[in-house]
């Protein structure tokens, strides 16, 4: 049996802005279902990264490809399989959550029936169903920032790509949307994350690539990141510390 194609595949991987080289060459493979955490510094090109493969930008040079399909060659049918949730989220603040939903929902060509199931449990599993016809304008960070998952799980991705999805949330809000997350990973979507809360990655996440001057750091599991770099029990955020400042030799 054919082994089946990558959730994601990136292979020199490039984005200029302007002079400024953002992303330098960078290869990487996620399988599917795997929850992958990607981690670096302010400005190392993270984002960067995640807009090109959702479709934001378009890369100055490489491949990008998710489920086989080249993103270059065919977007529509690889943003299909994708939802991207960004770190400031947009959402329509005169809409409802169900409003929101639907609308979201009638992009994707999702039927009315379906539609309405898959938010009625959305909504439920993060707690915003008693909130369902109040407008967003009047929500919290927290809320607004499960209404917008809600918005980009509607359509059922296979593939699941989100900008520091827990910055700015209360520890109540943040468990409901990591326990969201965690079981969606264990129900076979594969999920990408971007995060600067180590504990996030190193509790969540099963591989972990760290990207740093726009080039790929190192990668790995936690245990093959401390194995490789001798440092046998180390929290992930000694480690990142130690080879993003050089201290310990990325492999
Ligand atoms: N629209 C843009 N125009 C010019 N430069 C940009 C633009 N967007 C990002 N950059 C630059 O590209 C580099 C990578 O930025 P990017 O946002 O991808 O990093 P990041 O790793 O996501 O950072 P952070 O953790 O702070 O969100 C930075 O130097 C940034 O200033």
């Amino acid at each position: 049996m054919n082994k089946p194609a990558p959730a994601l595949e990136i292979c020199g991987l490039r984005k200029s802005y302007g002079e400024k080289e953002a992303v330098k060459g960078i290869d990487l493979t996620i399988q599917p279902g795997e929850f992958y955490g990607l981690l670096g510094p302010n400005g190392a090109g993270k984002t960067t990264t995640l807009k090109m493969v959702v479709g934001l930008l378009n890369p100055s040079a490489g491949s990008i490809h998710v489920f086989g399909t080249d993103t270059a060659a065919d977007p529509v049918a690889a943003k299909r399989q994708i939802a991207w949730l960004p770190d400031e989220p947009m959402l329509y603040d005169k809409l409802t959550p169900v409003e929101y939903l639907e609308f979201v929902a009638g992009l994707w060509g999702i039927d009315a029936r379906t539609a309405t199931d898959r938010a009625e449990e959305l909504l439920t599993r993060l707690e915003l169903f008693d909130h369902r016809h109040e407008r967003c304008e009047g929500f919290s960070r927290g809320m607004k920032q499960k209404a917008a998952l809600a918005g980009a799980l509607i359509h059922d991705p296979r593939l699941l790509i989100l900008d520091e999805p827990l910055t700015g949330l209360d520890a109540a809000i943040a468990r409901q949307v990591k326990d969201l997350l965690a079981e969606r990973a264990r129900a076979g979507c594969t999920i990408i994350l971007t995060t600067h809360i180590m504990e996030v990655a190193e509790r969540l996440v099963d591989r972990i690539g760290i990207i740093q001057h726009g080039l790929l750091l190192a990668e790995g599991t936690l245990d093959e990141l401390r194995q490789r770099h001798g440092r046998d029990g180390a929290s992930l955020e000694d480690l990142f510390l130690d080879l993003v400042s050089g201290k310990a030799v990325a492999a």
